[in-house]
């Protein structure tokens, strides 16, 4: 059983919004793109929705220091992700929606390896606990394969198998199923379900927002729902559907 705590105290993102300045006067606006968002998040599952650019990535990506709140601050099992970044990275790995955001080596099993190098030290053990995650996702037959000829949706799941190899006990995770087809759709939800981790996924899909314990609705930079699955989806949609 999991047993990690993010917490978000009065967390906000303020920018200065250059392309918006004045002509005239050199006056550069704010533009808020997170409002201050105070949570604790102790659920396995917890999904986030809402409509594109409302707010998601930026909320996620607090999360594992990636953006810096201008204003209040995020804790992960205690730990400030902007004084403690590097303790806070050993908690938390990051799926990015571009797979090849986090790919870095050529062939995909050196991939899968480098995230075992800082908890496995011998080699041929490396190899053979890289090989069981391919497996387990059911790519040891993309072993070989050099990341660049691979589809969007292979990409996005050796992208998993390599956060899955680091072994972090939070996983964060952006849009995971946006390339996958319906079977391997299935099969990254069976995934997520059998892990121990903790998740915080943002995603479109909201059958897959639904299998959370806990969703959260962002809308133009702010949570205006926390709650259960099945209403927070309810108000989602009433939502979009009002704006559309
Ligand atoms: N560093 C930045 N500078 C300026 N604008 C930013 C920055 N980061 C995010 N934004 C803007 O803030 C808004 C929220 O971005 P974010 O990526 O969090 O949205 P999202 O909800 O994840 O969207 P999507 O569903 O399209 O991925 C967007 O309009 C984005 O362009």
């Amino acid at each position: 059983m999991h047993e990690t705590t993010i917490r978000f105290e009065a967390a906000e993102l303020t920018l200065d919004d250059e392309s918006a300045a004045d002509p005239d006067t050199g006056a550069v606006p704010q533009r808020t793109v997170l409002s201050p968002v105070t949570l604790t998040l102790t659920e396995r599952r917890v999904a986030v929705v809402g409509a594109n650019g409302s707010g998601k990535s930026t909320l996620l990506k607090m999360i594992n220091g990636l953006v810096a709140p201008s204003g209040g601050r995020v804790l992960v099992n205690g730990n400030c992700t902007t004084r403690a970044t590097k303790r806070v990275r050993r908690d938390v790995g990051f799926l990015f929606t571009d797979p090849l955001a986090q790919l870095v080596m050529p062939v995909v099993l050196e991939d899968v390896e480098l995230s075992l190098k800082a908890s496995v030290p011998r080699r041929d053990e490396r190899r053979r606990r890289a090989l069981e995650i391919l497996q387990r996702l059911g790519l040891e037959h993309l072993a070989r394969r050099s990341v660049y000829d691979l589809s969007g949706g292979e990409r996005q799941l050796v992208a998993l198998a390599t956060v899955l190899a680091a072994g972090q006990r939070i996983l964060v995770a952006d849009e995971p199923t946006t390339l996958l087809d319906l079977r391997n759709n299935a099969m990254l939800q069976r995934t997520f379900d059998s892990l121990e981790q903790q998740i915080v996924y943002a995603t479109h899909d909201l059958d897959f927002a639904a299998q959370a314990d806990r969703v959260i609705v962002v809308d133009h930079a702010d949570v205006v729902f926390d709650g259960a699955p099945d209403e927070a989806v309810a108000s989602y949609r009433r939502l979009a559907l009002r704006e559309a």
